[in-house]
Formats: C-alpha cells, structure tokens, sequence
C-alpha cells in the first residue's frame, strides 16, 4: 500500500481541523479528495508531506512510517505538484524540472548529464519537450502544470501528491492534465490529487475521499461517493447527478441554477 493513512488528526492551535481521516491509496491508484473550501484538504496534503505534525494517527509511505524517512527520502517516495498558478520561478522550463535531481545531489553539486536525460524524458512524457528552453512564467497556465507533472516524475518517485493540479486550467488543459495523471497511476504511481470538481474526480479517479468539516463523509469508488444526495450534503445545496455513457460519466449540476423561481436566474438561460 503506498499511502496508508489512519486516524489522522490535525489542529492549527486550537482550531481543529482533520479529525481521524483514514485513507489507502494502493501502487497503481489515484484518489481523488473532495470537499468545500477551507474543509482541510491541503493541511492533509501538508501533513502527507510531512510539513506538519499530526496531533493523532499515522501516515506509512510506500510501507514506512513517514516520520522515520529523512527528508531526502521523503523526496525520493514522493513527489509534490503545487497549484500551478502559485508558482513565481522566472527560470527556464528545463530548470525548473532538474530541481527534482535537487534531493539526490549535494549541496553546491551541479545535476549530472544523466540528470539533464531524465529531465528532458519526463518532459517529453507530459508532450511539453518543446517547451524546454521557454521561461516558465511565460508558458500558458496548463503548460506550466504540465511542467511541474514533470518534475515529479523526474524525481522518480513512487508516489505523487497534487494539490488541484487542474485549478487554473481551461477545459482543454483540465482533459489533457488529467490524460497524464491518470496514465502516471496506470504505469503504477499512486497519486493523491484534490479537486473541485466531482465529475472529474468520478471519471479519472478509482477512490475519492469527501471530507467534511476535517472528517471523511465518505471514502470509496467514485460510483459510491459521487452521488446527489451525498453532495448535496456536502456542498449544501440541491445537487442532481446524471449518468452518462454507461455510467463512465457523472455529470453533477446544482439544480437551483434550473428553477424557474431561483434568484440566480435572470435570463432567459434555464427557464425553459
Ligand atoms: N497556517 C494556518 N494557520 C491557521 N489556520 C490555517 C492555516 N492554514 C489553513 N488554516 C485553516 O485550516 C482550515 C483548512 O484549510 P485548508 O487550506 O487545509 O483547506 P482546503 O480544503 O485546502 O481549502 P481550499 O479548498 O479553499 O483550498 C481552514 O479553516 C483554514 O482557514
């Protein structure tokens, strides 16, 4: 299993805010984490990361606990994909991506040739090797994701943990970044990715996490999880889920949006 998260607790001071999540994500799997703003989804990632201390419960990384690994080995488990549009780097893509040798190298050693390969590979993998020698904050908001997707597969770790890697991006960007991370679980990594959108996290995702208020509401295939009465809990207002395409697809619409009567109809759009 290469997350195993169990009972895990988190408090800000005195502010709680997970409280006993429990989360499997296996080699080959992605898990997709849902929940409102502000529900704990990125104090989970951090504490994943281990950037901060749980207060209760356990975290194993592919079978170790996580405050036994260095940090050099916890960059060699995992890799981390921030929100793409957080990112102020003015290098070249391809820097940007030989920072994942940063954790195999000492300090003041240059990344080898074999670094540079790696490097070139993982951004030929994501389809974005053209791309090498443009400065990062000058390529579009999907590509700079797609840049970042390749420096954690050039960290060659087994496991990646992303924080809504499709935040910024258009619908066009949101399929192709999502095309990868589903591929990179296919190819064996595990992969922990929040996001905003249910029906995404039901078509790519094989496990979604909901959490609510910093407590699991339900964890499970997205055919469990992505349902109307169970969003409509969790975002507190009427969700309708339709099935799609033998139900590959969930297509979930707040269906306030469709009353004649609603107030945030103001148009003709959705009287009909
Ligand atoms: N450094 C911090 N100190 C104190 N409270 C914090 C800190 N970071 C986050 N919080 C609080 O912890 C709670 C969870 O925040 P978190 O960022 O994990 O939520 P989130 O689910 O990722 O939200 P969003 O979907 O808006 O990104 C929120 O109430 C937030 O205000």
């Amino acid at each position: 299993m290469s997350f195993e998260i169990t009972g895990l607790s988190f408090s800000y001071g005195d502010h709680a805010v997970l409280e006993g999540v429990d989360l499997s994500v296996a080699d080959g799997e992605l898990a997709c984490v849902l929940g409102p703003n502000g529900v704990g989804k990125t104090t989970l990632f951090r504490c994943i990361l281990g950037l901060e201390r749980p207060r209760a419960g356990t975290i194993l990384v592919n079978g170790r606990p996580l405050d036994e690994l260095s940090v050099a080995e916890r960059a060699r488990e995992m890799a981390f994909v921030p929100q793409s549009h957080a990112q102020v780097f003015d290098y070249e893509v391809l820097d940007v991506v030989l920072m994942s040798a940063a954790s195999r190298l000492g300090p003041l050693r240059a990344p080898a040739a074999s670094d540079r390969a790696r490097a070139e590979e993982a951004l030929e993998r994501v389809g974005v090797a053209h791309l090498a020698h443009r400065s990062f904050m000058q390529v579009s908001g999907g590509e700079r994701q797609l840049v970042l997707i390749a420096r954690a597969i050039a960290q060659n770790a087994r496991s990646i943990v992303m924080d809504e890697p499709t935040s910024a991006l258009d619908f066009g960007n949101t399929a192709r970044v999502m095309a990868v991370v589903r591929r990179l679980a296919s190819e064996g990594l595990s992969v922990i990715a929040s996001t905003h959108a249910p029906d995404l996290a039901y078509l790519y995702a094989d496990t979604v996490l909901a959490l609510d208020n910093g407590r699991v509401r339900a964890c499970g295939s997205p055919a469990d999880v992505i349902t109307g009465p169970l969003l409509s809990e969790l975002y507190g207002l009427p969700v309708e889920v339709s099935s799609l395409y033998d139900d590959k697809v969930r297509a979930c619409v707040p269906t306030e949006m469709l009353r004649g009567d609603s107030p945030f109809v103001t148009s003709g759009r959705g009287k009909r």
